[in-house]
């Protein structure tokens, strides 16, 4: 038999479209052709399997070779081959219309999504002719008395066809590799491409004689078959490149309402700014499609490494249409779910070592309860508090322990923090003489995270050590009374007033108790957020406390003795060097100022 003929399609010459278009990513003509060859080696294992083919299956490689001298690539499998009628069948039907709809679909594209379609549209067998100028297949049906066929076709819409001898069943595709695609003749290139693609495909592939898979990669089987090292070999395996172990892991595993596996890694994360090159891998029946997740994978859980398999995926559609796909959806809504669980779980049956990973995962439930109302909700009784002893609680482990103490005359909690308990010391230990306790609230999220535990929890502010005096950052019934007169206080703060001639210092005098600081400096709470917004891009509204100079409360306390003394003096030395004092145990006595007040102090002294 021979036969030529034209393969009737709507599109004329859809080769050289896909051939301008499909540029940047020709490489993928070895993933659609080796999965092909998976593809046609699975369903004869299957009609094995239902008794529909009884002859001898024989070793089900797929091989791959190169031959550069004569310019050839070949793939070859044991698979369930096609006769000359299921060639033109499948090729030049349904291979040559699923690329003309391909090139439809494209050409109505903008370029921004054209982007986003090429590699995640399985072009299928016509890919090939991204890279070869001639493409031949020779295939021996697993049928009985059926003709070996030998088809070639140089991508336009005619082909030839013809009877062949072929010893072996199944099907070797020959690429006949163009002038402009010699890169694709080079091994190192090919095996590099095989193993981004091909690593964890279920028949075993074969490049020159090596190995290039690991046909049964762990997110195939069971947890209850795995050991820990499997898990962390695995690892090993996804980042060759990675030093550290993972933390923990999770297994998915779900079969309805859609169809996906595989492992999510804890990551161990260095500092909190630096984003990992790696990245969680999408895979559709163990076939790699890409490592840009976004979309498939909520936002927050980006930073977790591993991999997803998911036929359910559509990977032939537009970035926007993938965040509408009601299947993704659900894919997002079911792993922010199994993270959740996990964690609770760890946290439920191993608190001690929970703890131990705290200054690693902290950062992601944080980012998770921001991020997510649904992880809020499970979040909030595993996320935990460190307080300035490193001490770690629950949100009701705290309230609980602070509620006492802690409670002002309207009976609000307040829960005071510091962003820094090295340059807040002064602050940190007056509010711990009094018996408080001062959480650490010191990572990158932990503004906002305030900002959202305020919002949710009832009846409960949060203040920073800073914000004001001791005896103001929870004000309880019953104020101390000054032994100043009302004269004296009008005159005490005169002095302090001359004494730092500084606009932004509003000196107010009060009536604290003798064991407080004699002068304190504060930033109020209100304003210093506002300025923190405006700082990290708030934006809007808040321009108009960034355009205000940083201004501070100076409190002078009636009630000490050194107070009583610089009233007492009348002059304005003693009032500026405890001034000063309270600046130097803030850190802000700098340059000039300290020298003067070293100065001064050796005077005094
Ligand atoms: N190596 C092969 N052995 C047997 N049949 C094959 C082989 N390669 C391709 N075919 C047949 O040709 C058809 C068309 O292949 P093509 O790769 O274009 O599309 P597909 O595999 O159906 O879908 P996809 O676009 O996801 O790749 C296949 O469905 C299959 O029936």
């Amino acid at each position: 038999m021979q036969e030529t003929g034209s393969i009737s399609i709507h599109t004329e010459n859809i080769f050289p479209i896909i051939k301008k278009f499909l540029y940047s990513d020709h490489e993928i003509f070895l993933r659609e052709l080796v999965s092909n060859a998976v593809d046609a080696t699975q369903k004869l294992k299957s009609l094995a399997q239902l008794g529909e083919f009884k002859g001898e299956l024989g070793e089900l490689k797929v091989r791959v070779t190169v031959d550069k001298e004569a310019r050839k690539i070949t793939i070859s499998d044991h698979g369930l081959g096609m006769s000359g009628e299921e060639i033109k069948k499948y090729i030049n039907q349904i291979a040559f219309s699923g690329a003309t709809e391909f090139v439809e679909q494209y050409k109505e594209k903008d370029a921004a999504t054209k982007d986003q379609i090429i590699g995640q549209f399985g072009l299928g067998f016509y890919s090939a002719f991204m890279v070869a100028e001639n493409v031949e297949i020779f295939s021996q049906s697993h049928q009985e008395g059926t003709e070996a066929a030998h088809w070639i076709c140089d991508g336009s819409t005619s082909f030839t066809l013809e009877s062949t001898e072929k010893a072996e069943r199944g099907t070797d595709v020959v690429l006949h590799v163009a002038e402009d695609s010699d890169e694709f003749l080079e091994e190192a290139r090919l095996r590099t491409i095989l193993t981004k693609y091909c690593k964890f495909l279920p028949i075993p592939i074969e490049f020159e004689g090596q190995l290039i898979n690991d046909t049964s990669p762990i997110w195939t089987k069971q947890p209850s078959e795995l050991t820990d090292e499997d898990y962390k070999k695995f690892y090993q395996e996804l980042y060759p490149m990675s030093m550290d172990e993972p933390l923990f892991w999770i297994h998915l595993n779900v079969d309805y309402p859609f169809n996906l596996t595989g492992i999510l890694y804890f990551p161990k994360v260095k500092d909190e700014l630096q984003f990992s090159r790696n990245k969680i891998q999408l895979y559709s029946r163990q076939v790699f499609i890409t490592d840009e997740v976004k979309d498939v994978v909520p936002e927050f859980l980006m930073l977790l490494h591993g991999v997803i398999d998911s036929p359910d995926i559509p990977l032939n559609v537009s970035r926007s249409f993938l965040q509408a796909d009601a299947a993704v959806r659900k894919i997002n809504t079911y792993i922010t779910k199994k993270v959740a669980d996990k964690l609770n779980d760890l946290f439920k049956k191993d608190r001690a070592g929970y703890e131990e990973k705290w200054s690693d995962i902290g950062m992601f439930v944080k980012y998770g309860m921001l991020s997510d109302e649904k992880f809020y909700d499970k979040g909030k009784d595993f996320v935990l508090l460190k307080n300035v002893d490193a001490k770690l609680f629950t949100i009701n482990e705290y309230t609980e322990h602070i509620q006492a103490n802690q409670q002002d005359k309207d009976g609000t909690t307040v829960v005071l923090y510091t962003n820094d308990a090295e340059q807040q010391h002064g602050f940190v230990a007056a509010a711990q003489e009094r018996g408080y306790d001062v959480l650490n609230f010191d990572q990158v999220l932990d503004p906002h995270f305030v900002g959202q535990l305020e919002q949710k929890l009832e009846k409960t502010s949060f203040k920073r050590v800073d914000a004001d005096t001791v005896s103001k950052l929870i004000e309880k019934e019953g104020t101390t009374e000054s032994v100043l007169t009302e004269d004296d206080q009008t005159k005490l703060a005169e002095v302090f007033k001359t004494a730092i001639a500084n606009e932004a210092m509003h000196v107010k005098v009060a009536a604290l108790s003798p064991q407080d600081a004699p002068v304190v400096i504060t930033q109020n709470e209100f304003m210093r957020r506002m300025k923190d917004m405006q700082r990290t891009g708030g934006g809007g509204g808040m321009q108009m406390f960034g355009a205000f100079p940083d201004s501070y409360d100076v409190t002078v306390n009636a009630n000490h003795p050194l107070t009583q003394k610089v009233l007492a003096d009348g002059g304005d030395k003693l009032a500026k060097q405890a001034f000063d004092l309270a600046l130097l145990a803030q850190g802000m006595l700098k340059g000039e100022a300290l020298t003067a007040f070293v100065k001064r102090s050796t005077e005094l002294l």
